[in-house]
């Protein structure tokens, strides 16, 4: 199976590596008359050693498409891949492991532990794992991030932006396969937002990570390789090398001129019900 998410450079991954990969995934919460299609027969390949961000309007189903393909949410039907593993059937305690082992997660508050240092937030998954961190990686990482005069300070005793480093070296200490960030520099301002956002596109471009980040900045989606738009539980667009510029100019065929305003009826028919190749 191929999607544009893979099929454009450069979001293409190197090699045709994919990272993760949803096939006809759908998401329904509640049943009945109440129940909601967050993600309606979804297909995408998260390109390896790409930054690819996920936009759209508010309940157009980011944060469910970032929870299913982390395991951190069960599906209604279709496949999900880490990799090479299925993760759709898996036992609980296996995806526990999955994660663990092979994703990194950053999100909006940071969710470090008040009462470790630095240091021990940034080896904790690693720690909870019994597994002893590959130190010179983690001194890179580290140093990549400035973090090397921060290691004893407790999270109270950060600014924002640091707490977001610290959470953005734990998600990187492991090396794992994949990392999401739910909005990560949504409680930053812009100018700490601007230093996580190099540091992320750094562990791409340096370290050779693979990064998924849902924002709803454009200034922050412009940081990526290729951005997916999201409306309606569905992926309606596609933009590679994006712009802010470009990404703000694209939400304006959206009704209202924003795609908080994107009404589903309007964005299925423009990519007949799947996600369609940006034309230009
Ligand atoms: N646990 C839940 N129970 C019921 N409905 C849910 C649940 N989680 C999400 N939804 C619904 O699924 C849809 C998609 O939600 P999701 O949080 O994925 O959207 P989003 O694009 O991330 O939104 P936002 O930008 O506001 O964070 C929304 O209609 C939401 O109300």
């Amino acid at each position: 199976m191929s999607t544009p998410a893979a099929q454009h450079a450069p979001g293409r991954a190197p090699n045709g590596g994919v990272a993760a990969r949803a096939h006809g995934l759908t998401k329904t919460y509640g049943s009945g008359e109440t129940a909601v299609i967050a993600l309606d027969s979804v297909d995408v390949d998260i390109a390896r050693g790409r930054f690819t961000a996920v936009m759209g309007p508010s309940g157009s189903g980011k944060s469910t498409l970032m929870h299913c393909l982390a395991g951190l949410d069960t599906v209604s039907a279709g496949q999900v891949w880490l990799g090479d593993t299925e993760i759709t059937g898996l036992r609980e305690r296996e995806l526990t492991r999955l994660r663990r082992d092979r994703v990194g997660f950053m999100f909006q508050s940071f969710n470090l532990i008040p009462t470790l240092t630095a240091a021990e937030n940034i080896t904790l998954p690693m720690d909870i794992a019994g597994r002893k961190p590959d130190q010179p990686w983690l001194d890179q990482v580290i140093d990549t991030l400035g973090l090397r005069g921060r290691l004893t300070h407790r999270p109270a005793q950060l600014s924002g932006g640091q707490q977001q480093r610290v959470a953005c070296a734990r998600a990187l200490a492991s090396r794992p396969e994949l990392i999401f960030a739910d909005e990560p520099t949504g409680n930053l301002d812009s100018r700490a937002g601007l230093e996580v956002l190099g540091f992320l596109r750094g562990a791409v471009d340096d370290l050779g990570q693979t990064v998924v980040m849902v924002t709803h900045d454009p200034g922050a989606a412009a940081h990526s390789d290729l951005v997916l738009f999201l409306a309606d539980g569905r992926i309606v667009d596609e933009m590679a090398r994006p712009t802010a510029e470009a990404v703000l100019e694209r939400m304006r065929v959206f009704p209202g001129g924003s795609p908080q305003a994107a009404g589903p009826d309007m964005v299925r028919a423009r990519s007949g019900g799947d996600a369609v190749a940006r034309e230009d």
